[in-house]
């Protein structure tokens, strides 16, 4: 059996595309499944390295202001539909699926249009545009959260399924987590990081607040900095009289491969938003403070956010006004109240959805 997925640009997309694609192969043992996405998109180097077989073609973005660009947008819509229509006839799978990112546009409007079974993957609580038009187009969309239904008229039926998170972030356990982290019993520990490259903002208030976390001592701070932005972090540590010596209760790394340890032993999360961190820390029932990347395409972070606030999973607060006293604030504030800290991780798990892999592989069995 033979299927192919699709989804690119950026990591939210590949990732849960690539899980899917492992789904696939569990589910179907033999199966071969091929990635199609472009060749600019960071997919170009993470499919082959992951060990699938992956085919770019063209697929361009409107501008959103007024552009020179956007006059050759038809052109390469056309090219790439045609590329992707050859490739999808020449290895005629039984099912296409697309987790959004533009080269889904010409894989998936090919893919209906040629009769083949069809499913797109929406990670956010507000939909792609990509995704928004393929939805009159494809037999299933799959959601991540409740959120994002309303944007999806019902021509196809449109399923809540949650994210795909990595099977270790399911499975770490959580003492042998806290024992490999250096956490003690009793400690609170505090697990903050910005997406997968790091956030200034975060960065900064960390800074700021590290000679106070230094004095709580029932807190353990984890801090990631994201690569491109360790060296700048530890001067701005240094400018706050921190040399290489760390107070003992405060940890900072560059970049986390450990993640899903990490998660296991943490007690609150203080991160950015984007879709995949906050399926795990549903998944783990985690409480959470949020700081919304206010850049994302159509402030998606903060939609993505409101979806978990709005349920009593997590707090949030703007970019503009995070700083190092409003991280100490609301450690101290849940620090002196930790059943609130409890509801909030229950109402965090209840948004967990450990299924999702298993529902979205379900949705393909069902199409094909
Ligand atoms: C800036 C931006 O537009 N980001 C978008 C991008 O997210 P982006 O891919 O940047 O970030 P996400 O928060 O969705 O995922 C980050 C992933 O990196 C992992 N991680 C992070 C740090 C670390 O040290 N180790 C580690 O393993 C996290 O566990 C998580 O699995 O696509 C998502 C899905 O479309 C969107 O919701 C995000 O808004």
């Amino acid at each position: 059996m033979r299927f192919i997925v699709s989804g690119g640009g950026t990591g939210g997309h590949i990732y849960p595309a690539l899980a899917i694609a492992g789904g696939l192969k569990q589910r179907f043992p033999g199966c071969s499944v091929m990635y199609i996405g472009t060749n600019r998109g960071l997919e170009a180097d993470i499919v082959p390295k992951a060990g699938y077989r992956f085919h770019a073609v063209r697929a361009v973005g409107i501008k959103r202001s007024l552009s020179w660009h956007n006059l050759k947008v038809p052109w390469e819509a056309w090219a790439g539909y045609r590329e992707a229509r050859r490739l999808i006839r020449g290895f005629a799978p039984r099912a296409v699926v697309g987790t959004g990112g533009y080269v889904c546009g010409p894989v998936l409007l090919a893919a209906a249009r040629l009769k083949i079974p069809t499913l797109i993957h929406e990670q956010n609580a507000l939909p792609g545009i990509t995704n928004r038009i393929l939805s009159r187009f494809v037999d299933r969309v799959a959601v991540t959260f409740e959120d994002a239904l309303p944007f999806f008229p019902r021509r196809a039926p449109v399923r809540l399924t949650g994210l795909p998170v990595r099977s270790e972030v399911l499975t770490a356990e959580r003492e042998l987590a806290r024992e490999r982290f250096g956490v003690h019993q009793g400690e609170l520990l505090v697990l903050s990081f910005g997406g997968s490259q790091g956030a200034r903002t975060l960065n900064r208030a960390v800074a700021r607040a590290i000679t106070h976390l230094a004095g709580i001592p029932e807190v353990r701070l984890l801090h990631v900095t994201g690569s491109g932005q360790y060296q700048q972090f530890m001067d701005m540590l240094a400018k706050e009289g921190f040399g290489r010596d760390m107070p003992d209760n405060v940890t900072v790394v560059p970049y986390l491969y450990e993640m899903p340890e990490a998660l296991a032993a943490a007690d609150l999360v203080v991160s950015r938003a984007g879709a995949a961190t906050l399926a795990e820390i549903t998944v783990r029932g985690l409480p959470a403070l949020l700081v919304p990347f206010p850049y994302a395409t159509g402030n998606h972070q903060e939609h993505n956010a409101r979806a978990l606030v709005s349920r009593g999973a997590a707090e949030m607060v703007a970019d503009a006004e995070f700083s190092g006293s409003t991280l100490v604030g609301v450690i101290e504030k849940l620090l002196a109240d930790r059943s609130r800290l409890e509801e909030m991780a229950e109402a965090s798990r209840r948004l967990g959805k450990p299924g999702a892999l298993d529902d979205i592989i379900g949705i393909v069995e069902e199409i094909i």
